[in-house]
């Protein structure tokens, strides 16, 4: 064992090495990160926690996990030049999401970002034909925060979460995820048309519990559309 595996070996369970497993666990079971797609990271002030790619995810332990610095000592290019405190004994590469998550961090100060294959985002996309999607006068809209790390929307305000075209890498999505944060500050979090959603939090706890928010807010408005319902209402209830 290196002294670095000392960053990812903890008998504390909120330890983000501890917490990456469980939590992508949880989100395998109702189908946000299956077929080795999607995932969390976790930022704790200048360190970055981040599980492997192309792996089952329900099934990453916490010596899995890769330990970046933050902010990176020199700008890293999406993919290569990447500094590391902790890389894991086995043959594994880190997350082709992590520039995507960097921009959470980067662009929102956030603390942890999830990406889901959730079909409930994947079938708003192919809805919404535009580059946002929008629904309104729906309580679950309150457990959402303006830029994703503000203040709690209210039931009045109208949800908008901007949609970016998928690339066939990952790494390649960062470029339109960012300029889709710049022109919606307030969104908190992307989708990406026939692949999934990016959303992010101050911390895991609120990264999570947004994520449910909005992954709830895209199955009914996904309904609704499909039931033929107005999914944007004029009136103030
Ligand atoms: C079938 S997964 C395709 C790649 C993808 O969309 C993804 O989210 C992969 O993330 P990873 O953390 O495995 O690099
Ligand atoms: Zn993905």
């Amino acid at each position: 064992m290196s002294e670095a595996d000392n960053l990812v070996i903890s008998q504390d369970p909120t330890h983000p090495a501890n917490l990456i497993p469980e939590l992508c666990r949880l989100f395998y079971n109702i189908g946000w990160v299956t077929g080795t797609g999607g995932g969390i990271c976790i930022r704790d002030n200048d360190k970055v926690y981040i599980a492997p790619s192309g792996v089952q995810k329900e099934r990453i332990e916490p010596t899995h996990i890769f330990v970046l610095p933050y902010p990176q000592v020199q700008s890293p290019s999406p993919h290569t030049d990447r500094v590391f405190l902790r890389r894991p004994a086995l043959d594994l590469k880190e997350s082709a999401c992590t520039p995507l998550f960097w921009n959470s961090f980067d662009l929102r100060n956030a603390g942890s970002c999830i990406h889901t294959h959730s079909q409930h985002a994947v079938m708003a996309t192919l809805l919404w034909k535009g580059s946002v999607f929008t629904i309104s006068h729906q309580e679950m809209i309150k457990g959402v925060r303006i830029g994703g790390v503000g203040k709690a929307l209210s039931y009045l305000d109208t949800l908008v979460i901007p949609i970016i075209e998928n690339t066939p890498n990952e790494e390649d999505l960062k470029d339109s995820m960012a300029a889709a944060m710049e022109e919606y500050p307030d969104a908190a979090g992307v989708l990406v048309r026939r692949h999934g959603v990016y959303v992010w939090g101050l911390d895991w706890q609120k990264a999570k519990t947004q994520t449910e928010c909005l992954d709830y807010l895209f199955e009914i408005g996904v309904k609704m559309k499909l039931a033929g319902l107005p999914t944007i209402l004029e009136e103030q209830i």
